[in-house]
């Protein structure tokens, strides 16, 4: 049978990217999506605004929602401290397999741990679960309708603490105007915009930063 997009991008990456070396892995992917297949990796332009968030951020404790193919995991686990981990999760249980080996292909799995499951039942779990008190930083590229919910169980969760950073992918396109909205008017967010591209198209897209006030 047919393989699918992820299992052709994983390919690419054995093929073109050298076992062990982030960079490579990240360009191996950018070149595949640029001259072979378009897919839903957060790309190049929107990923160096990706890590000069995190490397401003320097976290200890990392959130990723929605993992894909891996991509946007190894661009943020390439900048962690020594010894910081990044939980990222991923409902798509083959996104996940795929995920794992490009992660792996990378040599950052020691620094990620990848959970198979939707976030509306893994968010409540993460305390308990992981031992994690509250994040420094959360980056948000799943279902742009979960944003909203999502952001609402960090807080009742008690996940945030004053400072903590979220950074969301797509939120002009696919969109999230509801959690734009929220962020941009609550009193416990200062929100910015940093205005991009659709990843590997002209089309308008951005990331919302949104630093959590206490
Ligand atoms: O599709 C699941 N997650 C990806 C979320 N991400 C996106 O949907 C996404 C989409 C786009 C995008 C933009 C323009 C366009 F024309 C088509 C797609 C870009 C992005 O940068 C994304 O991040 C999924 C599946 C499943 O079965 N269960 C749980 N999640
Ligand atoms: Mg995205």
């Amino acid at each position: 049978t047919r393989s699918t997009r992820p299992q052709r991008m994983l390919k690419a990456v054995q093929k073109n990217a050298t076992k062990g070396n982030p960079q490579s892995v990240i360009s191996a992917i950018d070149y595949f999506c640029k001259n072979s297949e378009w897919a839903m990796n957060v790309g190049d332009e929107k990923g160096s605004i990706l890590d000069s968030v995190v490397t401003e951020v320097n976290p200890s404790t990392v959130l990723e929602l929605g993992t894909y193919c891996g991509y946007s995991t190894v661009r943020i686990a390439r900048l962690l401290s020594p010894g910081t981990k990044l939980i990222t999760l991923e409902f798509n249980p083959a996104y996940a397999t795929v995920a794992r080996q490009i992660i792996a292909y990378a040599g950052l799995q020691d620094k990620v741990t990848l959970v198979e499951g939707s976030s509306a039942d893994l968010i409540p779990q993460i305390k308990e679960r992981f031992g994690i008190t509250t994040f420094d930083f959360i980056f948000l590229d799943h279902w742009k309708d979960r944003y909203l919910p999502d952001i609402k169980l960090f807080e009742e969760c008690g996940l945030l603490r004053k400072g903590s950073v979220l950074l969301a992918d797509n939120v002009i396109c696919p969109g999230a105007p509801e959690y734009l909205e929220y962020v941009r008017n609550s009193p416990r967010y200062e929100s910015r915009y940093y205005p991009a591209h659709l990843e590997y198209t002209k089309a308008e897209d951005g990331l919302e930063k949104s630093v959590f006030l206490g």
